[in-house]
């Protein structure tokens, strides 16, 4: 549904310009939901601007729905972006219009008649939970209310494509979360395609079906969100995780990880389990199977959509062979195993 190819945007000429998305290649099937999150001033907006023109790419191809969009005259694009809805971190609603008149805007610039905007809009008001509040000004409303009236400006037009920029940043975790749930029923109901931008990981794992980690312009990292969360391929991918998981080893143990295995040293790893692998009773197996004794540091488990993941830190304490060992079992069992350092055994 949207596919951009080699898509690079620099701000600015010459020695002051600043390459803001570089070689971008993305692709968002019909009906999924796609996220893209990244540190600030890693791109993203630029990249979801991109979509529907709002920013022009220097180089390179935009696909909505069939349609290259870079080609396009004004009048060409103006139409094409009524597939295209999009919304706000700051709702970017018009204080002086009420609800009903602020979701009827596009409609009156596509120059639709009284009758026909009243019939499109009286469904968004129910579908967005507004079906009270019509006659409401926005300075009436809560932030969670504002973005809802912008989720029903933006369908409006029938769009195929739903663009979220941050839409839930600006809103306590609790709004937040019914943001995201409006914007899944709308995905289900509506089979809308949408895409959003973040720095949130609560956002990708609460609706996302697929993730792409952008950094210093670049698309570094794209995975299905099970996978991304049960093991990230780049070290932002990981610190990411890391932080939303809050499971870091403890800082009296980084300071002591050396990063090559020694004759006095056992290994400190990180282990990223799901599915059966969730309810084995692996530290008594490592125990008895393989003579290694294992020292947990932190542990969770973590409902990732509809997969259980479980997480542990921990010491394996044995011989370097009884150690590598282990590590070959856990590994044959399907787990996700990451060796974050050694520590010496007597310090
Ligand atoms: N209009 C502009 N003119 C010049 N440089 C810009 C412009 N817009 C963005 N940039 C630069 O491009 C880079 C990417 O910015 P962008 O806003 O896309 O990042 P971001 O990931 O959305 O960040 P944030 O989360 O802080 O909004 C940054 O270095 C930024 O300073």
């Amino acid at each position: 549904m949207i596919r951009l190819t080699n898509v690079s945007k620099t701000y600015g000429n010459g020695p002051t310009a600043i390459a803001a998305l570089k070689n971008i290649d993305l692709h968002v099937p019909r009906g999924s939901i796609h996220g893209v999150i990244g540190l600030s001033g890693a791109g993203k907006s630029t990249l979801i601007r991109c979509v529907n023109l709002l920013e022009r790419p220097t180089t390179g191809s935009v696909v909505v729905d069939g349609q290259e969009l870079t080609t396009l005259s004004a009048a060409e694009l103006n139409q094409a972006r009524h597939q295209i809805g999009m919304i706000f971190q700051h709702f970017n609603l018009l204080a002086s219009r009420t609800v009903f008149a602020n979701i009827a805007l596009p409609l009156e610039l596509m120059g639709m008649d009284k009758v026909e905007i009243r019939d499109r809009v009286m469904p968004l008001l129910d579908l967005t939970g507004l079906e009270d509040k019509a006659d409401k000004y926005p300075a009436e409303l809560s932030g969670g209310q504002k973005q809802r009236v912008a989720i029903a400006r933006a369908l409006a037009s029938r769009p195929k494509v739903l663009l979220c920029d941050e839409a839930t940043s600006a809103l306590d975790p609790q709004t937040t979360g019914s943001i995201l749930e409006l914007l899944q029923d709308i995905n289900r109901k509506l089979g809308l395609t949408i895409l959003l931008i973040t720095h949130e990981m609560e956002v990708v794992k609460t609706i996302c079906h697929r993730v792409g980690l952008i950094s210093a312009g670049e698309l570094v990292e794209e995975a299905d969100v099970g996978d991304f969360f049960t093991a990230p391929r780049t070290r932002l991918g990981r610190e990411f995780l890391n932080d939303f998981l809050e499971l870091e080893p403890p800082k009296a143990l980084v300071e002591r990880l050396e990063e090559a295995a020694g004759e006095h040293t056992h290994p400190v790893v990180r282990l990223a389990f799901t599915g059966d692998a969730v309810s084995t009773p692996l530290v008594s197996r490592l125990a008895r199977e393989c003579g290694v004794d294992v020292s947990i540091l932190q542990a969770k488990v973590e409902s990732i959509q509809d997969r259980t993941l479980g997480l542990m830190i921990a010491e394996l304490i044995g011989t370097p062979d009884k150690t590598r060992e282990a590590l070959a079992y856990l590994e044959s069992h399907d787990l996700h195993v990451e060796v974050l350092g050694h520590v010496q055994r007597d310090a």
